[in-house]
């Protein structure tokens, strides 16, 4: 084996977990990184006990994925490895192209991998991408979690998601490929300076004077993650004080919460929203920081599809009902993606929000102790216009409404960024 070979395993078995999981999945996609993602993880993983498994997703959107596909099979081919194309089945939705592309990507591949009882997904990104990010993410204002960049390991869906090439340099993965006689594709967008990232390279360039190298901004991205686990530890450690759940509402304890550190208080809110919601991505900053103000003057508002009441000595954040006054499922199906109403089978029943006209028929809704906002965003069984049952306000003819998410879950997103 040639010295910077070395270099280069030994770099990608740090990027693997310790213990080596038996079964391992990794992501190709044809172009260098993953390519050589797999190669290198193939020798390091060499007489360990450990099955690869590898996919290839076609979204079916370039011509070019034919030839893709056909050289990660044949590297796979030569490693003795099985390989899987998982193709999307694009329905036509709203939204950008690409990111519906991407967020198919990911699941298609974390299905696939929990499919074939893969614990870990390997993916190939490189530290350029990582600076990359980095540079982009600053144009954006950034705070801690955004500069923690593209986290190295993370569970998805059930999946560790792991990129053991994050610390490795793009160009010298292919110098590897060259030197093993390994054909890669080459991505025509990655020269196209309408994207942010082709962009965000360019700038690279001209900054590596300044010392604001590739491998600087990952030192940066490692800086700030060990940063951002601190800060998460921290917002659990106060959200078991200040934080409860109230049926689907979040309580947080005012006075304590308004002595919290600005960052740690910015957290328990917004995980309570995404608690709610069931978002991925937590809304803009600017946002939040005019609620964070509003909750310091003893105001409420809006945000994200949820109200923030304040009331005495409690903040209340409870699901707002124009955000799912359209929503209908039909009985023991999850409505608002986090409530199943249950009850007994009848013919035409369906699932909405209550909303005034149902909350006039609730005439006990104040025993639940919940503010009329909130209980008007809360899930009723509905025949047409007729209301048949309103388990939270009351109104209970057999019915019995169930979240599918609790405690735990609001303090798991208060560590997963
Ligand atoms: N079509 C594909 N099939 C299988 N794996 C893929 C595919 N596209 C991307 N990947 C995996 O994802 C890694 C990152 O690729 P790329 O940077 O293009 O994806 P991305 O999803 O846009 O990245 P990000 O997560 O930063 O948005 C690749 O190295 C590869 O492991």
């Amino acid at each position: 084996m040639s010295e910077p070979d070395r270099d280069l395993l030994t770099g990608i078995r740090q990027g693997l977990p310790d213990p080596l999981p038996s079964r391992l999945a990794v992501a190709v996609s044809g172009g260098g990184d993953s390519l050589a993602l797999l190669h290198l993880i193939a020798r390091a993983v060499d007489g360990q006990g450990v099955t690869l498994r590898v996919a290839t997703v076609d979204h079916g959107l370039r011509p070019e994925v034919a030839e893709e596909i056909r050289l990660v099979a044949r590297l796979c081919d030569d490693l003795g490895l099985a390989h899987d194309v998982l193709t999307w089945d694009q329905i036509a939705e709203p939204g950008n192209l690409q990111d519906r592309a991407r967020r198919a990507r990911y699941d298609l591949l974390t299905g696939w991998a929990r499919d074939h009882g893969m614990a870990a997904l390997a993916l190939g990104h490189t530290a350029d991408d990582q600076a990359e990010t980095l540079v982009m993410r600053l144009s954006r204002s950034a705070g801690v979690t955004g500069l923690a960049g593209i986290p190295p390991q993370r569970r998805e869906q059930g999946v560790l998601l792991i990129r053991p090439l994050l610390t490795l340099r793009r160009a010298r993965l292919r110098r590897y490929l060259q030197d093993h006689g390994i054909a890669w594709a080459e991505d025509p967008s990655n020269h196209d300076t309408r994207f942010d990232r082709v962009r965000a390279r360019a700038a690279l360039e001209q900054l590596a004077p300044l010392g604001v190298t590739t491998d600087a901004l990952v030192r940066v991205a490692r800086n700030m993650a060990d940063a951002e686990a601190a800060l998460a530890e921290t917002a659990g450690a106060a959200a078991r004080d200040v934080v409860s759940i109230d049926a689907g509402d979040v309580l947080i304890a005012r006075r304590a919460f308004l002595d919290l550190p600005d960052e740690i208080a910015r957290r328990l809110l917004l995980a309570a929203l995404r608690w709610i919601t069931g978002d991925i991505y937590p809304p803009r900053r600017i946002p939040v920081a005019h609620t964070l103000a509003a909750i310091t003057e003893g105001r409420g508002g809006q945000l994200a599809g949820c109200r923030v009441l304040c009331r005495g000595e409690s903040i209340r954040i409870c699901r707002e009902f124009n955000a799912v006054r359209g929503l209908s499922a039909p009985p023991g199906a999850v409505w608002d993606g986090r409530w199943r109403v249950t009850g007994p089978a009848t013919e035409g029943a369906e699932i909405r929000a209550l909303g005034r006209a149902g909350l006039a028929r609730c005439p006990d809704w104040r025993d639940s102790g919940r503010p009329h906002a909130a209980i008007l965003a809360t899930p009723a069984v509905w025949s047409g216009t007729e209301l048949l049952a309103a388990p939270l306000a009351g109104l209970e003819n057999g019915w019995h409404a169930a979240l599918t998410r609790g405690e735990t879950e609001y303090h798991a997103l208060l560590l997963s960024h």
